[in-house]
């Protein structure tokens, strides 16, 4: 398999553009993932890669075939790019057997169906046609059938969206260990956050027909590059603050600056700077004794989870106003309606300006921006 590079993709149909000078770099044997929102161009991206749909200008290469730029314009038979539709698209008339094989070359085409019947985990159900199998069982024929061409890069346009729940969950964590074992470079489309975390090494978030982070699912969860990225990734409290010698002051007390800031924002980490936004996860803060470094709130709401309950809190202070803060906390909380002492652990990561993040708790411009509470 190779790698993508994808980049000043635009593309549209009939006039309306979708993809707006897209740029796309997934390396050699790297699970990625598309994350979006419906209708964002998620598809219409997967499109252009395969070949079905026609680019308005920018470049698509996997490995150091160039497959789309102002010239070239390879067809979709031509790309070895392996696709697996929303609904596997299987034809229904043949076995599973003959679904994988469709299209190998003889020779060599009943030993590469039995080996790939055995890396999807269906080996003994190859005469089955389609609808003697489970939709997850079909999903996994549909995979073998794409990867059976050794294709060069295979695309998966949400492909555990018919499953439910369960089968779901099982079926994607079979197919991520069945793609890590043939070392395949793949592109899953989801607008599904735990299916992208579970799924993929890297995921582009994409928003107005652009990628806006590509990163680890890890790094896009404590280090957003904005206040959309990281609400996409989970509940977050965004709290204005100062930034000034490695600390983040704001209306839940001094606290560290992440590490491994941008450039920019480690600069402002050194001197005095206002209108920051900050990102705390709700894992972060606690319900604490009253001490030097807690601040009092009032329980809003709380609402048991299973392994945790989700907090809502409000500051006491009068003079600051904004949504309630979320919390997520294992042992039960008092009752709602009481006071409790809210610290944090670990560290605040700048996120940019307040402007960015209207719904962020607010200080009143007569209140001193910036003194730690405690
Ligand atoms: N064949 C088409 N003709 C005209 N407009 C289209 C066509 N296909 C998609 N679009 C439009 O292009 C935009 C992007 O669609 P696309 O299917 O790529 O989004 P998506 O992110 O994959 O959505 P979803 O998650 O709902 O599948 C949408 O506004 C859609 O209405």
């Amino acid at each position: 398999m190779s790698g993508l590079t994808i980049s000043g993709l635009r593309a549209g149909h009939g006039g309306a553009p979708v993809l707006d000078g897209l740029d796309l770099t997934v390396q050699d044997g790297t699970l990625a993932c598309i994350l979006g929102p419906s209708g964002c161009g998620k598809s219409t991206l997967l499109r252009v890669i395969a070949g079905f749909h026609r680019s308005g200008t920018g470049t698509v290469a996997v490995g150091s075939r160039v497959l789309n730029d102002d010239r070239t314009h390879v067809a979709a038979e031509r790309r070895h790019i392996g696709y697996v539709p929303q609904d596997g698209a299987l034809f229904p008339h043949l076995s599973a057997a003959a679904n994988i094989g469709f299209g190998l070359p003889r020779a060599d085409r009943r030993e590469r169906v039995a080996e790939l019947l055995d890396l999807v985990g269906l080996s003994g159900l190859g005469d089955r046609h389609p609808h003697q199998l489970s939709g997850g069982q079909q999903q996994r024929v549909a995979l073998a059938r794409a990867l059976a061409p050794r294709p060069e890069l295979l695309l998966l346009d949400e492909p555990f969206a018919a499953l439910d729940a369960a089968l779901r969950t099982e079926v994607r964590a079979q197919v991520a260990a069945t793609l890590r074992a043939a070392g395949a470079t793949a592109i899953l489309v989801t607008h599904d956050v735990d299916e992208a975390l579970s799924f993929a090494d890297l995921i582009a978030v994409m928003r107005d027909g652009r990628i806006v982070q590509a990163d680890s699912g890890h790094a896009l969860y404590h280090r957003p590059a904005d206040a959309q990225i990281a609400r996409t990734l989970g509940e977050a409290n965004l709290l204005p603050a100062v930034l000034r010698d490695g600390r983040a002051d704001t209306a839940l007390g001094a606290v560290p600056l992440a590490d491994g800031l941008p450039d920019e924002l480690a600069d402002e980490a050194e001197t005095p700077h206002g209108s920051q936004t900050v990102m705390l996860r709700p894992g972060q803060l606690r319900l604490a004794a009253e001490g030097m470094d807690t601040t009092p709130a009032r329980i809003l709401d709380s609402r048991f989870r299973g392994t945790d309950w989700r907090v809502e809190l409000t500051l006491e202070d009068s003079a600051v106003a904004g949504p309630p803060l979320i919390a997520y906390v294992s042992t039960a909380p008092p009752p709602v309606g009481q006071q409790v002492h809210v610290g944090v652990q670990g560290s605040a990561y700048p996120i940019g300006t307040s402007a960015d993040s209207a719904d962020a708790i607010v200080r009143p411009p007569t209140m001193a921006v910036g003194n730690p509470v405690s």
